[in-house]
């Protein structure tokens, strides 16, 4: 068994757009027959290789160079594996695989077995089994099911390491191993970098099991290929992986790492130990890197200057691993006569052996019993061989020293199948060695068990703490809200108090109310029983007292009015002293022009008197449509105090009613408090209006009444004249019957005049007399509401009736201060009135 090295071939792609957009150039100088290459612009010696491929190299030539001799090889039994490595877009997958119309790697070795199998002689039976399979975030993956997401990798001393539970599916055609290849593709991990859109994430690995039967003989050989398609090898940087890929990328790099350390062991020279178990890829690769198998390494770099650090990278590993030697044999199982002539010759060692114990038996017991064999005696295989296998076994004397027993190490037999890289690194007992492959294989089992559940642990716990992000969320939002509504709680809770505060409040106001409204109306009834008594005292017995009164003030008002010094009483003495000069008694002579000057005077006068009477008449008649308007007013006045007493009443039981209620409490009473000032202060302004309009209008009249008096004084002046000019005038002789005639007729008029005056005179009277009358009888009205109000006011001793009682005395100010602007015009019509009654007089 002579060792073959690894076949490494390096192939460069042509340079990519992102290359070419970053301002990069090929460096790649290929020596002519091939074997090496040399980076332009570095300080980097030539990389010396089996075979380089320059950036145009066909698919068929790199297959023809270097694949097609290790088909063959598996054909006939050997084992056989591809690599292809390089940084993430060198074109792994597309030497591996590429399309249909640039067929890669796999594709032809496809093609070329079934060619083969055709090719065989007819005797040979042969099946094709293909797997495929990825390692990915080091846990093998089964891509033809990828519900077999953790494989266990498991050695055996036939079957040397294998993948255990790895779904084989058998091929007849080229076509089902491409269908194969597609379903399994359709499931690999690629991710996005910036070095490629569709890149390859894990390390995925085809294999191909070639079994061949000798079907006259009964043997068998069976070839195993691999073909591996490793990822990416650039640093994480680079790639622009991150996230999930930046976790990926280092998982990649630890089974990349590990694919070194395996190769530097392998071609160190001083290792003694391979750490092949230091990644799922290495344990999986074992055989092919330095053992049993024909390897080939496609080392696919990038020929631009741009990825020149990853390049170097690439070509130094190329290099290293081109010293790894294999040692690659044909994977026989024998035919039933070789094993035959096997047993034949294990037999033979038996029975050696056992005669070989047997003298060693004897020398024991020798020695134990205390005698001694001399050592030219000591039983050794060689002896054993040499007397014949047939020789029995002479038991030694105790004199007779018995055969030296060879030491364990140096009997120890061949044990160790030197093809296949030793692991661990110690040589084990075969027994031991069998017990640790199954203790091994029981642990890797155990190992992926753990690992899936791990996984699935992972995901569950990513799930859970996907959920305790969601939850912390809904927590946040609803501790905001729990605030919110706590704070909300709070404030109906305040306001529930404040209700029930406001309707025991509201329920003791109304018990309150209830009872003053009892004792009020106990009082009202009373008042009225008082009022009856009082009205029918009043007029019958009290009538007196009332009387008096009314009788005082109005003898008050009216020597207001009419006192004894006033012009009224002056005039009418004058006038009467006037009558009685004219009188026959005291008739004085007056001669006849005095007389004339007088009768025309007098004509005068009467003519002005005629004058004023129709003054007075209008005046009369203004007084009349002041009265009217008075009377319009006192009824508009007291159609407003009902309805201001109904209203009152209503909204006193309206809010009696809400009270009860015990609901929108305040807001009725400010509604109805609203409603009411809102039409008492419209009430209001339209009396103001018209009281307005009145005072204008008595403005007016006063004026009037100024230019009459004017006129008056004038008169009067004039008068005063014609008075004095009588009273000058010299006694003269006039005719006396004539005299006597017209004095009689001026005294006549006169004493009509005056009559008529008289009865104006008492008539006004009357009537000033009646509306003082009506004034105080108001007025003591007004004084008993009052006292009524204070009472009521004086009961109700709680909160809302006082406040009630305040907004009833407001009320009833203002309607004071109105009844007072009436009484005020009452006063000012009345004080015109007089004024133009003394001005009458006077006249
Ligand atoms: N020799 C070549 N000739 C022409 N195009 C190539 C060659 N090698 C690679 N390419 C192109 O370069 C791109 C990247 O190649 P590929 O996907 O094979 O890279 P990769 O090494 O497998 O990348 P990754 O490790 O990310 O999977 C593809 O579009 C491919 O067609």
């Amino acid at each position: 068994m002579s060792g073959n090295n690894i076949k490494v071939v390096c192939r460069f792609r042509p340079q990519n757009k992102l290359e070419i957009k970053e301002g990069g150039v090929p460096i790649t100088e290929i020596q002519e027959d091939g074997s090496a290459v040399t980076l332009k612009g570095t300080s980097q010696p030539p990389f010396a290789f089996d075979k380089v491929f320059g950036s145009n190299t066909a698919q068929q030539e790199v297959f023809e160079y270097s694949i097609k001799s290790i088909v063959d090889d598996v054909v006939a039994g050997y084992n056989g594996t591809v690599f292809a490595y390089g940084q993430t877009g060198s074109g792994k997958t597309y030497t591996m695989m590429a399309n249909s119309q640039d067929k890669g790697i796999i594709p032809r070795i496809v093609e070329q077995i079934f060619e083969s199998i055709i090719l065989s002689p007819a005797n040979m039976e042969f099946t094709v089994k293909v797997s495929y399979m990825e390692i990915y975030m080091e846990k093998v993956r089964d891509l033809l099911d990828p519900s077999h997401d953790n494989l266990p990798i498991h050695e055996d001393k036939t079957k040397g390491v294998y993948v255990k539970g790895l779904l084989e599916v058998y091929v007849s055609s080229t076509e089902e191993v491409y269908q194969v290849m597609k379903s399994g593709g359709n499931n690999r991990v690629v991710a996005y970098t910036n070095m490629n859109a569709e890149s390859s994430r894990s390390h995925s690995i085809v294999l191909i099991t070639i079994t061949q039967k000798n079907v006259d003989t009964g043997a068998a050989k069976s070839g195993k290929l691999y073909l591996v398609d490793l990822a990416g090898s650039e640093k994480v940087g680079k790639t622009g992986a991150s996230g999930q890929t930046l976790e990926e990328a280092k998982k990649i790099n630890k089974s990349l790492t590990a694919l070194g350390m395996v190769i530097n062991s392998l071609t160190d020279g001083k290792s003694s130990h391979v750490p092949y178990r230091d990644s799922k890829l290495t344990r999986i690769l074992q055989e092919s890197l330095g053992g049993n198998s024909r390897t080939t390494l496609i080392i696919n770099c990038s020929p631009s200057s741009y990825n020149e650090a990853e390049t170097i990278s690439t070509l130094r590993f190329g290099v290293r691993a081109k010293s790894i030697k294999n040692k690659a044999k044909v994977n026989a199982d024998l035919s039933p006569a070789e094993l035959k002539a096997l047993v034949k010759k294990f037999k033979g060692e038996t029975v050696s052996y056992q005669y070989y114990i047997q003298a060693l038996e004897g020398e024991v017991t020798i020695w134990r019993s205390g005698g001694t064999v001399p050592e030219s005696q000591w039983a050794t295989m060689d002896k054993l061989s040499k007397s014949g296998t047939t020789a029995s076994p002479t038991s030694p004397t105790s004199n007779s020293p018995s055969p030296r027993t060879p030491t364990p190490s140096s009997f120890r037999p061949a044990l160790v199948d030197e093809s296949r890289p030793t692991t661990p690194a110690l040589i084990l007992e075969k027994d031991e060695r069998e017990e640790f492959m199954k203790r091994e294989n029981e642990l890797m089992d155990q190992i992926a068990e753990k690992e899936s559940e791990l996984t699935e642990r992972e995901k569950h716990l990513d799930t859970l703490q996907e959920e305790l992000g969601f939850l912390k969320e809904q927590e946040k939002t609803m501790a905001t809200d729990n605030q919110n509504i706590t704070t909300e709680l709070n404030d109906v809770k305040l306001q529930l108090q404040k209700v029930s505060y406001d309707g025991k409040e509201s329920a003791i106001t109304v018990d309150s109310l209830r009872d003053a409204n009892q004792e009020l109306e106990l009082e009202l009834s009373q008042l009225k029983q008082t009022l009856d008594e009082l009205r029918n005292l009043q007029k019958e017995t009290d009538d007196e007292t009332k009387s008096k009164k009314k009788a005082d003030k109005i003898a008050e008002m009216m020597a207001s009015l009419d006192p004894p010094d006033s012009d009224i009483s002056l005039k009418e003495q004058q006038l009467k002293m006037t009558l009685d000069k004219l009188n026959p008694d005291s008739a004085i002579n007056l001669s006849e022009e005095a007389l004339q000057q007088l009768k025309q005077q007098l004509l005068q006068n009467k003519a002005q008197v005629g004058q004023q009477e129709l003054v007075i008449k209008n005046l009369h008649h203004d007084k009349e449509t002041l009265l009217a308007k008075r009377t319009e007013l006192e009824t508009k006045l007291n159609a407003l105090e009902v309805e201001y007493e109904e209203l009152l009443e209503k909204a006193i039981n309206d809010e009696e009613t809400a009270m009860e209620r015990n609901a929108d409490l305040t807001d009725t009473i400010s509604e109805l408090k609203i409603k009411l000032e809102n039409t008492y202060v419209a009430k209001k302004e339209a009396q103001q209006q018209e009281i307005q309009d009145l005072r204008q209008e008595l403005d007016r009249k006063d004026e009037e009444y100024k230019a009459l008096d004017t006129v008056m004084v004038e008169l009067r002046i004039s008068n005063d004249k014609l008075q004095s000019a009588l009273d000058s005038q010299p006694k003269t002789a006039t005719t006396l019957d004539e005299k006597e005639k017209d004095i009689e007729k001026m005294r006549k008029s006169m004493a009509e005049q005056l009559a008529y005056f008289e009865v104006m005179k008492k008539g006004l009277m009357r009537d000033l007399q009646s509306r003082c009358e009506k004034v105080v009888e108001l007025e003591i009205s007004l004084e008993e509401t009052r006292e009524q109000y204070n009472h009521v006011l004086k009961v109700s001793n709680n909160k809302a009736q006082q406040k009630k009682m305040a907004f009833l005395e407001r009320n009833l100010e203002q309607l004071t201060n109105v009844q007072k602007q009436v009484i005020k015009i009452k006063k000012k019509v009345r004080g015109n009135r007089e004024r133009y009654h003394h001005q009458f007089i006077l006249y």
